[in-house]
């Protein structure tokens, strides 16, 4: 897809259909200049400016062992509350994207939670699920790419691994959009050799019971 497409509001609707075709048919989503220029520059430009104080060394669930931790990965984020105008606009943009899949695949997302991140050159993510099937809460896993000018000799590919099927290699270019199922598709981060950054974001049911509030907020 050209950048062109999605550049201004109108141009979204065929965004949408393309994203909910590929996840009907393959589960996954990979589209090249999904997000505006207009955005991903300001995003990018807001992380360029952010305090570093503000990131810290991502964890893996309830773990606290930080050695094990960092063999496992090395980014490090800052949770997107909508504090900045950056942010906000994101958030906003990531409803629409919410209730355009609710309406045409059904899928009732509930909420939303994402982070910047930031991977060193050589930091990576193994290979991991964001979800646990059963535990129905992260339904969808959405990765957004602020890197312009990424080339092949860069690293740094994010690798779905399809339960039937060849991985595949997504290179972190400003503006690429992945979206996929959280349940169904292992994946990982290989090392970059340039400094990386992108947001990761999350769609979740709501799960909520009697006695458990899930999503808390
Ligand atoms: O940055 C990416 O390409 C994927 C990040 C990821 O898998 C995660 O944060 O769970
Ligand atoms: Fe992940």
């Amino acid at each position: 897809m050209s950048p062109s497409l999605t550049e201004n509001p109108q141009c979204v609707e065929p965004l949408y259909a393309i994203i909910a075709d590929a996840l009907r048919r393959d589960g996954y989503a990979v589209c090249r200049g999904a997000l505006p220029t207009t955005h991903s520059l300001a995003l990018r430009e807001h992380l360029m400016g952010m305090d570093s104080r503000l990131y810290y060394p991502a964890g893996i669930g309830r773990q606290q062992d930080h050695s094990l931790t960092r063999s496992v990965r090395q980014d490090e984020i800052c949770w997107i509350n909508g504090q900045s105008d950056a942010g906000r606009h994101w958030l906003l943009w990531a409803a629409a994207l919410q209730r355009e899949l609710n309406r045409r695949l059904l899928l009732g997302l509930f909420s939303f939670e994402s982070h910047f991140a930031h991977y060193r050159p050589g930091a990576f993510y193994r290979r991991h699920l964001d979800a646990f099937r059963g535990e129905a809460n992260r339904v969808l896993s959405l990765v957004a790419y602020l890197n312009p000018g990424w080339k092949p000799e860069d690293g740094g590919e994010l690798v779905l691994y399809p339960e039937n099927g060849e991985p595949v290699t997504v290179l972190p270019e400003m503006g690429t959009l992945v979206v996929f199922l959280s349940e169904e598709f292992a994946h990982e981060v290989l090392p970059a050799r340039r400094d990386r950054y992108s947001i990761a974001g999350w769609f979740r049911v709501n799960t909520s019971t009697g006695e458990r509030v899930d999503p808390p907020a």
